[in-house]
């Protein structure tokens, strides 16, 4: 059985649990973060991160969403600190974003939207790979970043020049020594609690890691995201938007910060 899914009326995040029932399970992503009723952790330790641009793999519409793969046959490009126990490796980070810039992020702070949400997903080495790590409850950290309507920003730039050449779904193309780091704020403050994947077959084995400081994006940008296809060449194309799913429920799940 094809489990097909997407955004649209038909098949969008509010037709998900038909195929796909842990879609209403007890730690489902995103959620609507509260600050002030976050609780500040001091055990918390730092989040560190260590990329290393050489396993930079290639770029690819999937047909959600773009993303970077990097490879991850060793430990060169690292997620340790935070919450997580252990060392988890880079795999791949995406991003999700609205039709226009008053939606698009999975997370929102207290109710507010941002225009598009970056997400690097790492698995626990504890695990063979990240196939397996999909499927365990600590198998995965994905950290989130909110991008807010501002100046341009030049550390984006070589990722949405390569968007010419994956317009449509299943579209590949070589894409090199690129350091994620280089997307992310100045401070690594974050919020983390326990969630799952954001798309099917959204399994409850993410550590979220959301970082409390946006970057900023400028509306010229984020046109360019909007230029790509959730359609395959030779399909009535269709304009790849609005590919988050809305918060869902915290059923009872504390949220930590790591600041004051
Ligand atoms: C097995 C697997 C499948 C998918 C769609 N994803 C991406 C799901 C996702 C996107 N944004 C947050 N979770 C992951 C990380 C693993
Ligand atoms: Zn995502």
């Amino acid at each position: 059985m094809s489990h097909a899914w997407g955004y649209g009326a038909q098949d969008g995040p509010e037709k998900w649990a038909e195929s796909f029932p842990v879609a209403n399970g007890p730690r489902q992503s995103p959620i609507d973060i509260v600050p002030t009723q976050a609780q500040h952790d001091p055990s918390l330790k730092q989040l560190k991160l260590k990329y290393d641009p050489a396993t930079t793999k290639g770029i690819l519409n999937n047909g959600h969403s773009f993303q970077v793969d990097f490879t991850d046959d060793d430990s060169s490009s690292t997620l340790v600190g935070g919450p997580v126990i252990g060392i988890y490796r880079l795999r791949q980070f995406h991003f999700h974003w609205g039709s226009s810039d008053d939606k698009g992020s999975e997370h929102t702070i207290a109710g507010t939207r941002f225009p598009c949400e970056l997400h690097l997903v790492h698995w626990n080495t504890k695990y063979p790979n990240f196939g397996e790590a999909t499927s365990k409850p600590d198998g995965l950290a994905v950290v989130g970043v909110f991008l807010k309507i501002g100046s341009a920003n030049p550390r984006l730039q070589k990722v949405l020049d390569a968007l010419d050449d994956i317009r449509s779904k299943g579209r590949q193309t070589t894409f090199s020594n690129f350091d994620p780091k280089t997307l992310l704020p100045a401070t690594l403050d974050f919020w983390t609690y326990e969630g799952s994947l954001t798309t099917p077959p959204l399994l409850e084995s993410v550590t979220w890691i959301v970082l409390k400081d946006p970057v900023s994006v400028s509306p010229a940008q984020m046109a360019k995201f909007r230029s790509l296809l959730f359609t395959s060449e030779g399909e009535a194309p269709s304009c790849m938007v609005d590919n988050f799913r809305p918060p869902q429920p915290l059923k009872g799940r504390k949220v930590r910060a790591s600041f004051k």
